[in-house]
């Protein structure tokens, strides 16, 4: 449903303004677009109930013209173009969302909602702020009173009784690191899973993990589907890694970037200390460096940064010791950040190690930062015999994550967690909240379950990296 393009009156000339006069660029059209669609309840719930939000009520809120959104209301995908080849570009369309937000029409009698809350995977800052907004938005805006945490990820579901949850009760979450209603991995077993929402009587599913827990979603989502339930589901996008694809980034990923900060501080002051000092320091990332990346980029006493998307080696020309070797004449120090899934071909590893996986399935990796420190003191004691030489390696893992979200995450999680509860009373299903371009929509979960957010080592970001450190690329010719 509501998956009409609007009419396309982006046909006229684009106008560009300059200081003096205005430019007119009239050979230029940007192609048509294409609206995402959007499951909603209608397309398989017949007689749904229909009610005028009981925010147009609200003594605080006062309804205004353009207060609520309308399925005409859409972001692009992509808002960068560049005009000579979009005009030259014949087959093309632009990709649009719906924009997330208040509906004036809804589907669901709050008197009747059961509405479940549950976290899955890893830590993320933040995840204690989403509930608590979760809970505290179903409850003022809409009135609903019936809210429950399910417990331990997904398999709370099945094996544990839900946490009946009210504003009072999660009034003082958001100052709270890790999550309330706890987490955990595996454990999906789609028949029990949705056998027991179908028994408790939950008709709200909102589901907060990250593409594992996205995966498992669309599960849901189908099966729900096959079976006709007035079931409407929504995953809410955490992931520490910031590795989901689509939208501008996910909760957590700052506040996590800000405390790696301090152990970037730490091995800088340990390495400038010491005579040929080098500050190693392993971050997060399982198989994307963004948060390496970002903490490179803003601490800026980096000397390298070392990713899963970019292989390095260690000797020979333009290597990491060749770097380090000038690094040390140079400055006398330096200060390396490895992403834990960097490096991962070069650790030496059993065959069973090599088969290993988490409860979800994930691979476990071998830990890149002790093997590092052991080849950089073997390399030392190899190359330079006697001489003075210290690692100081810092592992802060959990510590990143393990903490409160800051006051940007708070508000970005509080955004995202009212986006839900809009869409969902609105009827849609299946959808993930999101921004887009600075903006919040409505994407299908099945997009973002198979979406991807890796660090382009082509772009001007990495470019950047490694113009603030000088490091090698690390490509062999
Ligand atoms: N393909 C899948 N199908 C069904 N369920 C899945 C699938 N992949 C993962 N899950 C389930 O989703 C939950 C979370 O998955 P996982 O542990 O991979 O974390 P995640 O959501 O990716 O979060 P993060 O990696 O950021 O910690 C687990 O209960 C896992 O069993
Ligand atoms: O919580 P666990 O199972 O130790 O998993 C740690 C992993 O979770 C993440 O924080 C998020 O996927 C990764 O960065 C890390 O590899
Ligand atoms: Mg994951």
């Amino acid at each position: 449903m509501e998956n009409a393009v609007p009419p396309n009156s982006n046909t006229g000339p684009v106008t560009a303004t300059g200081d003096d006069n205005a430019t007119s660029i009239t050979d230029f059209s940007l192609p048509p677009i294409t609206l995402q669609k959007l499951p909603h309840l209608s397309d398989y719930v017949p007689n749904l109930t229909t009610l005028t939000s009981p925010i147009d009520r609200s003594p605080f809120y006062h309804p205004f013209p353009g207060f609520y959104l309308s399925p005409s209301d859409i972001i692009l995908r992509h808002i960068l173009f560049d005009l000579s080849s979009a005009a030259s570009d014949g087959g093309g369309r632009l990709l649009a969302y719906h924009r997330a937000g208040p509906r004036q029409t809804i589907h669901f009698d709050p008197d009747t909602v059961r509405a479940a809350i549950v976290t899955c995977g890893g830590l993320c800052p933040g995840l204690n702020t989403v509930i608590r907004e979760l809970v505290v938005g179903l409850w003022d805006l809409y009135g609903v009173r019936q809210i429950f945490g399910v417990p331990s990820g997904y398999r709370g579901f099945y094996s544990m009784e839900p946490m009946k949850l009210d504003p009072k009760m999660v009034h003082n979450w958001h100052k709270r690191g890790g999550t309330v209603l706890t987490t955990s991995r595996g454990g999906f077993d789609l028949e029990k899973i949705v056998d027991a929402i179908e028994q408790r009587g939950f008709n709200q599913l909102y589901v907060i993990g990250g593409d594992g827990t996205m995966r498992g979603a669309v599960k849901i989502f189908r099966e729900i589907q096959r079976r006709k339930l007035n079931i409407s589901i929504t995953g809410i996008p955490k992931t520490v890694d910031n590795d989901i694809g689509i939208i501008d980034r996910s909760f957590g990923f700052q506040t996590a970037v800000e405390m790696a900060q301090e152990a970037i501080d730490a091995a800088h002051v340990e390495s400038d200390s010491a005579v040929n000092g080098i500050g190693l320091v392993k971050l997060m990332g399982r198989s994307t460096g963004h948060i390496a990346l970002h903490a490179t980029l803003s601490s800026r006493v980096v000397d390298c940064c070392l990713i899963p998307e970019n292989d390095f080696y260690l000797e020979g020309k333009g290597g990491l010791f060749e770097f380090l070797d000038q690094r040390l004449k140079q400055n006398g120090h330096a200060v390396i950040v490895v992403a834990e899934g960097a490096g991962q071909d070069m650790i030496p590893r059993t065959d069973k190690q090599k088969e290993e996986k988490d409860e979800s399935g994930n691979p476990v990796f071998l830990d890149v930062g002790p093997w590092l420190k052991s080849e950089l003191k073997k390399w030392w004691e190899h190359d330079h015999p006697g001489e003075l030489f210290t690692v100081k390696y810092i592992d802060p893992t959990y510590m990143i994550r393990a903490v409160p979200a800051n006051a940007t995450d708070n508000l970005y999680c509080t955004i995202l967690a009212h986006s839900a509860i809009h869409g969902v009373m609105a009827g849609y299903t299946g959808f993930v909240p999101g921004p887009i371009n600075g903006n919040y929509a409505y994407i299908p979960m099945e997009e973002v379950a198979v979406s991807r957010n890796v660090v382009d080592t082509k772009d001007h970001k990495w470019a950047w990296v490694r113009s603030v450190t000088s490091q090698p690329d690390f490509q062999k010719c």
